[in-house]
């Protein structure tokens, strides 16, 4: 057998339906997707193989699905900290998105997140900001898998003026990237608070008609559903539900208020959870039960929200703290195991996407969305079990290597298709514009 590349790895963490982990086997790669998993020495007795990377000490992952950012907030990291949600959004970030955020902001901070993202194993993103023409194209270039979020909120921007111009372009959108293999798009109006009913509805139409996801900031914090609930007497989840947004299209990020009906109505739908534990303890927002959640069959990944209020798009870092937050609320040291973080950051976001059949797991004819992790540092030492040592020990440094499609994005630690000089030298005139 004829294969472009083969990946002889030390292990093997297929996230495949079994969880099954292989010791000293090879990947053979043909037109940037998986043709074979098999045993080293079977695969040197029957692949010719263009390229052979061998990877003593590594363990190779499914690519990692960051189910949710804003990535050119990157430019934003550490300017306004240690705030509520709606003080940190109010006061400092909108006023500050309005002063600057126009299509060189988008590109920059994008490229800027999307070379932390790949140095940190990330290979596919699910974002939500202005400009999402620019992200795409941006990300598109630096050989990156995402899903662009169609924006739509009430109030005007520098990006549009009103609810049916962000539709409308959206859906230009849509039409442009419609055949294209990294790129996909998904509709994300905002939030409850900031989208009213009729915008929402056609968001819940045009995703139906188009087959595409829908991506929803949605109860972040107990005032979101409070206020909700005072001014209209309607919680921002039944609502959604009343204007026909709650079903397996629906990836609903946030959600640290569900009482027990709701968890229901989101396994009885379909409908996808995205938990971003860092953001929410950060923001002091409250606490997803994911245990709760799992629990009920309810299909959860895992997301950094933007640098603003993360501070960082470290997807191994929220896998760890996803594992240890989800003991900590359940009171349970067995909920959120391991290889449950595991899957919520590979095969959970690539189905919240809308992508499991293409990406998520090392399995005959996904893509090669790969990484491999270098395990012989000394905090990975001694190893008796790679999943552990991936969740709750390893850094994003021992990233070394990262395959999207089969074309190396990551070679020995290093981008192969951005600068990294040039992306920092123009984070940093980003940095002295804004903090003047
Ligand atoms: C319409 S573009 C996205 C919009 O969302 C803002 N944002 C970033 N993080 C959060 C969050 O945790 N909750 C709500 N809104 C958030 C971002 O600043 C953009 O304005
Ligand atoms: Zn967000």
């Amino acid at each position: 057998m004829h294969a472009e590349l083969l990946i002889h790895a030390e292990w093997i963490l297929t996230v495949d339906p079994e969880n099954r982990q292989l010791t000293d086997h090879a990947i053979a790669i043909a037109d940037g997707r998986i043709q074979a998993i098999l045993p080293y020495a079977e695969a040197r007795r029957t692949i010719q193989a263009e390229q052979t990377v061998e990877l003593p000490g590594h363990v190779l992952i499914p690519g990692l699905v960051n189910a949710h950012t804003h990535a050119a907030m990157s430019l934003l990291r550490g300017l306004a900290d240690d705030l509520p949600l709606m003080t940190w959004l109010h006061e400092h970030i909108w006023p500050t998105e309005g002063r600057w955020v126009d299509a060189s902001f988008v590109a920059d901070g994008t490229r800027l997140a999307v070379l932390e993202m790949l140095r940190g194993g990330v290979t596919c993103y699910n974002d939500m900001y202005f400009h999402p023409e620019v992200t795409a194209q941006v990300t598109a270039e630096a050989g990156m898998r995402a899903v662009i979020g169609m924006i739509v909120v009430d109030f005007p921007t520098g990006y549009a003026a009103s609810s049916d111009e962000y539709i409308a372009k959206g859906l230009a959108l849509h039409e442009r990237y419609r055949d294209h293999p990294l790129i996909r798009v998904a509709w994300a109006p905002h939030a409850p608070y900031s989208v009213s009913d009729e915008p929402l509805q056609r968001v819940a139409t045009l995703a139906d008609e188009l087959g595409v996801p829908i991506h929803i900031h949605l109860h972040e914090t107990r005032d979101e559903v409070e206020n909700a609930v005072n001014a209209h007497g309607e919680r921002p989840f039944a609502r959604l539900d009343r204007l026909g947004l709650i079903g397996p299209s629906l990836a609903s990020v946030h959600m640290t208020q569900l009482e027990d009906a709701e968890i229901a109505r989101l396994a009885e739908t379909g409908a996808s959870v995205v938990h971003c534990p860092e953001s929410n303890l950060k923001l002091a927002s409250g606490f997803c039960p994911v245990a709760r959640l799992l629990e009920a069959g309810v299909n959860v990944a895992l997301g950094t929200d933007g640098a603003a209020s993360n501070n960082d798009l470290n997807l191994l870092g929220e896998m760890r703290t996803a594992a240890l937050l989800g003991k900590g609320v359940s009171g349970s040291a067995s909920a959120v195991p391991a290889t449950e973080a595991l899957r919520m950051a590979t095969i959970n976001g690539a189905r919240a996407l809308g992508l499991d059949s293409e990406i998520g797991s090392i399995e005959l004819g996904k893509s090669a969305d790969l990484v491999a992790l270098d395990l012989r540092d000394p905090h990975t030492q001694p190893l008796y079990h790679p999943v552990s040592q991936l969740v709750y020990a390893a850094g994003r440094h021992q990233v070394r290597q990262v395959w999207i499609q089969g074309q190396q994005v990551i070679r020995d630690g290093a981008p192969t298709t951005l600068h990294l000089a040039e992306v920092l030298s123009e984070a940093q005139v980003w940095g002295a514009r804004i903090g003047e």
